[in-house]
């Protein structure tokens, strides 16, 4: 699979995606904001660790998770529900930018900590029924960069990948979800943590 490079500036690239509607901005935020951020999510944040249950088999899920919201929608997913927290002032501050850029007004954030290459997140796509017809998923990286792989879902030829860079916005809408699948897949290099945050609306 051939990997996208990206000059590191801030104007977003539109992937070239069949039956998809996909933006990257390599440099959402800066340097510094990015590991302040960092810094203050990796303290504040409730951050769990849930079984989940798939194909009848129930595992530990392969990283840490929390749900935060401006609501007390839950989300449920992989059979799990969660019930959210209230937003804290650096989530509701970087929910703020991103609405900015992507012009709606985001009600839920899910965040995803990979504590190192040996935690991932399989292939699936964000299409549970709360997030209604083609939703617009928003996800910011802070800490180590990962590779972000995408797969058709029905043309099989179609993937690829994008290292999502510290600081950086990937933004999924139209009928991304239900085209491609994507997934955050472990790596054997020494590397440290990872912070996602997916920006959802939950109906
Ligand atoms: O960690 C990531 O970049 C992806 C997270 C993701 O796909 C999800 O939480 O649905
Ligand atoms: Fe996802």
């Amino acid at each position: 699979m051939e990997p996208l490079l990206f000059p590191n500036n801030s104007d977003p690239i539109q992937l070239d995606m069949k039956d998809a509607d996909v933006w990257y901005y390599p440099a959402f935020f800066t340097d510094e904001e990015s590991t302040h951020l960092y810094d203050q999510l990796i303290k504040t944040i409730a951050w769990q660790q849930d079984p989940i249950t798939i194909f009848g088999k129930t595992y530990m899920q392969p990283r840490l998770t929390a749900l935060y919201a401006n609501n007390t929608k839950p989300y449920r997913y992989s059979n799990i529900t969660m019930h959210p927290k209230a937003f804290t002032p650096e989530l509701l501050s970087i929910k703020n930018s991103i609405e900015n850029t992507c012009d709606i007004q985001f009600t839920t954030c899910l965040l995803n900590l990979y504590r190192d290459g040996s935690d991932s997140n399989g292939w699936h796509a964000d299409n549970e029924k709360e997030l209604g017809q083609h939703p617009v998923i928003a996800s910011v990286t802070f800490g180590e960069e990962r590779w972000f792989h995408f797969k058709h879902r029905y043309d099989k030829n179609l993937k690829l990948k994008v290292k999502l860079q510290h600081g950086s916005l990937l933004v999924m809408q139209g009928a991304t979800q239900e085209n491609w699948l994507h997934q955050i897949p472990k790596t054997k290099k020494k590397i440290s943590s990872r912070i996602n945050l997916t920006f959802r609306v939950i109906k």
